[in-house]
């Protein structure tokens, strides 16, 4: 069975898009999806998206990252579904319902509100989330944030200075976080964020949206810079605006790459 994809990035995070709104896929295993994520042996992506009806939105966004994992959110898929849908949605996450729509830079999405309780990070116990009291070598004093998927975000002074490959999924995988989770490495300066990401389930990528969100919230909430907040990652810049008791809304480019079909069979 050919199966026709759209390959997208936002700010480099790169998705395989599939269509399943009009025609119904076979059943997509973890296998599967590792297999079509597979930057050697297969078309090559950071997440695997799955766009499908709902009867709560105007259609539903499944997000594999790709380990295979089915998760809850993806801040620069959501704004490359806002570009292949081409008009302003609702849209059911497992994470709860976005609102996404175009703007001039690309697209604009309500993320909706974050989450800082213990348990809705998650966090195996209770603790500050804003001031996590653990730390990993360097790596100290991390703030917690839920943006529909789990963030934990380490404020440093160089950057450059942080060796993410090694130590990010050493945090990914530490049992402090039931469900993993994805690991935010900032340096504020002039205001502005600078931010590199070890990505739950997928590794350092060029650009995470969820993860320039929950980066932003944390250091609102610290006060370390104010709304809106530029975000910089290696890929490019997200614009994010939040203050307490609101949504987050973030602003960014998404791009296609390209359009193609592969054979189902090949992955199965
Ligand atoms: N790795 C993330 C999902 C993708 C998030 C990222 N690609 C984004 O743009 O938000 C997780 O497991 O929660």
């Amino acid at each position: 069975m050919r199966i026709p994809f759209t390959k997208m990035h936002g700010l480099g995070n790169d998705f395989i898009m599939l269509d399943a709104r009009e025609q119904d896929l076979p059943d997509l295993t973890a296998a599967t999806v590792a297999a079509l994520a597979d930057r050697h042996t297969g078309i090559g992506c950071d997440q695997l998206i799955v766009l499908e009806p709902s009867n709560r939105a105007d259609f539903r966004m499944r997000i594999y990252n790709s380990d295979g994992g089915e998760v809850e959110a993806c801040g620069n898929a959501s704004r490359a579904a806002a570009l292949l849908h081409g008009r302003a949605a609702a849209v059911e996450t497992g994470g709860g319902i976005i609102n996404i729509s175009r703007s001039e830079s690309g697209a604009r999405v309500d993320m909706g509100q974050p989450r800082f309780e213990w348990d809705a990070i998650p966090i195996d116990y209770a603790m500050d989330t804003l001031h996590l009291p653990v730390s990993w070598e360097g790596l100290t004093d991390p703030s917690a944030v839920n943006v529909g998927n789990p963030h934990v975000i380490f404020f440093v002074d160089d950057l450059a200075a942080i060796d993410l490959a090694r130590l990010g999924p050493v945090i990914e995988t530490d049992p402090l976080f039931p469900q993993r989770v994805n690991v935010n490495v900032a340096q504020v300066s002039g205001g502005a964020i600078n931010l590199r990401v070890w990505e739950r389930g997928a590794g350092l990528t060029r650009a995470c949206g969820t993860g320039a969100c929950a980066t932003a919230v944390a250091a609102l909430r610290r006060g370390l810079v104010q709304s809106p907040v530029k975000v910089t990652l290696p890929g490019g810049t997200l614009t994010i605006e939040w203050s307490e008791g609101q949504s987050i809304i973030m602003e960014g480019p998404a791009t296609e790459s390209y359009r193609g079909t592969f054979e189902w069979s090949d992955y199965a």
